[in-house]
């Protein structure tokens, strides 16, 4: 039986209660229509609000961040919206807009005592524990109408739901994307903010390459169809050399002394100092509520690999992290990578891989680009958020130091489990990769790379623990 879940494709029928955040093969990850930049008229408080929100207004001014008025602002201007969110509910693009748009108000108004003590050179300390019935009812009458959490998720609302085009008729490329919502610089597409969310998307917009590989390579398994796994697994590499390429653009577009700032605004609420018994959203319950923050890991591009190539995970407190993450993400995207999960199962693909050579090598490779992808990420990690904050948790709630590891760890050890099956493989690898690119090297660089990564970052792992736990004593000792 062939993987049977359903993929729109560029003829499928889109209609205004399609969700749009349904994966599809010409879109991937992204909503299969561009996000609509502005709401409809009743909700000009908010949009006022918004547009006055930013640090550095477009114009240059200081935005009411800058000055820390937000929350009295909200406190005094905002109504409760909550009749008219209602009113459309039967158009799913707007009800994520509407999403997107008070999930930035609700993070903006939370974490704004913690930004202006973060410039003062103090830590986050506390921010705001009571989210006022204003932002907190149309919050969760929105979110659960839109099906997200209440809280800034990356792909409904921060990342790949905050994206218009310049000019329409040139298409989504990097040059033409422009910022709906920032925290930042206003909109200021060149601005270290708008690189870390256009990075993304420019990402993301290869994945629909990703999302057919993927899908040809398990029913090639599914159906013991060798040619027709093989060539999926070759799209696949395709496509995630691409996404990868993309990915090293990050240096140049969002500068690492530049993250820090923003990123104050894109925490969430569980596991944070900011937030100790949670966050009341009043008007809802008493009883306070917590949710991760917005964060890549909750992308969908890598947990589809994972799923695919049957990437075991250890049997860690941080793993049950990355499974909690994947409550995050929009609900179709949740379902396609748990039927591609139960499929792969089902289909033994990792098995079936290593059966023969060529597959062997190509599966190998594919782990290669997943490895390389968690590489890149920590070294990210390092070079944005370790040299830069002693904050012991990532946006996302997870430990700053061990948790990525974890995962490239694993992929790690899984490649050099699989090299042998590799020894007799005749594929060229310039077939599917450019001369130059790290497709093209062979098993022994590639191997070579796996057991040295493997070294340096337990090594590195090791040093920061260390540094951070002399740090975080010395702090309670003086
Ligand atoms: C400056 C750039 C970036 C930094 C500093 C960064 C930082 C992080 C951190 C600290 C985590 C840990 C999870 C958490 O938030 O609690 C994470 C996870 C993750 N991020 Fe990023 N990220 C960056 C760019 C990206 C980009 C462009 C993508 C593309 C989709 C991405 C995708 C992911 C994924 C998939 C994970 C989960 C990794 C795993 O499963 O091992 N990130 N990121």
């Amino acid at each position: 039986m062939e993987f049977s879940f359903p993929i729109l494709n560029a003829n499928s029928p889109i209609s205004p209660s399609t969700m749009p955040f349904t994966v599809s093969t010409h879109r991937g990850f992204l909503p299969v229509n561009n996000p609509p930049a502005t709401l409809p008229p009743s909700f000009a408080p908010l949009e006022s609000l918004l547009t006055r929100m930013p640090i550095v207004l477009a114009d240059g001014t200081p935005g009411l961040l800058a000055e820390g008025k937000l929350g009295e602002t909200v406190e005094k201007e905002l109504p409760d919206l909550s009749e008219e969110v209602e009113k459309y509910k039967d158009d799913a693009g707007i009800m994520n807009a509407i999403y997107r748009d008070y999930s930035f108000l609700l993070s903006a108004y939370l974490l704004e005592p913690c930004h202006l003590r973060f410039l003062k050179g103090e830590g986050y300390g506390l921010g705001r524990q009571r989210l006022p019935e204003v932002i907190a009812k149309p919050m969760v009458k929105v979110s659960e109408i839109a099906g997200f959490k209440p809280f800034m998720e990356y792909a409904g609302s921060y990342a790949l739901y905050n994206y218009r085009l310049a000019d329409p008729s040139l298409g989504l490329t990097y040059s033409n994307l422009r910022l709906i919502r920032a925290f930042e610089q206003g909109l200021n597409p060149s601005s270290s903010e708008a690189g870390f969310v256009f990075v993304h998307i420019a990402m993301v917009s290869h994945s629909g390459l990703l999302i057919s590989g993927a899908v040809q390579a398990l029913n090639g398994a599914l159906t013991s169809d060798r040619p027709r796994f093989d060539a999926g697994m070759k799209d696949l590499l395709e496509a995630l050399k691409e996404i990868n390429r993309v990915m090293d653009t990050m240096w140049g577009k969002s500068k690492p002394n530049g993250y820090n700032t923003f990123r104050t605004f894109i925490f969430g609420i569980t596991s944070q100092s900011m937030f100790p018994e949670g966050v009341v959203y009043e008007g809802v319950s008493e009883e306070p509520m917590a949710f991760r923050g917005e964060s890549g890991a909750n992308d969908s591009m890598i947990p589809l690999c994972d799923n695919l190539l049957q990437i075991p995970m250890p049997d860690t407190p941080l793993t049950e992290i990355l499974q909690d993450f994947r409550q995050y993400r929009p609900g179709n995207h949740r379902e396609f990578l748990q039927a591609v999960k139960d499929q792969s199962e089902k289909a033994s693909l990792k098995q079936f891989a290593l059966e023969d050579p060529d597959s062997a090598e190509l599966y190998l490779r594919a782990l290669d680009y997943v490895r390389e992808f968690r590489w890149r990420h920590w070294c990210f990690t390092r070079e944005y958020i370790l040299k830069f904050s002693k904050h012991p948790t990532a946006t996302g709630g997870s430990p700053i130091v061990t948790w990525l590891p974890n995962q490239l760890q694993a992929v790690l050890a899984l490649m050099i489990q699989v090299e042998p099956y590799c020894a007799n493989a005749t594929v060229n690898p310039n077939a599917t990769a450019d001369a130059d690119g790290p497709g093209a090297k062979d098993i022994q660089e590639i191997m070579a790379l796996v057991k040295s990564q493997q070294v340096t970052l337990s090594k590195e792992v090791a040093k920061y623990t260390a540094e951070r736990a002399s740090n975080a004593a010395s702090v309670r000792t003086s």
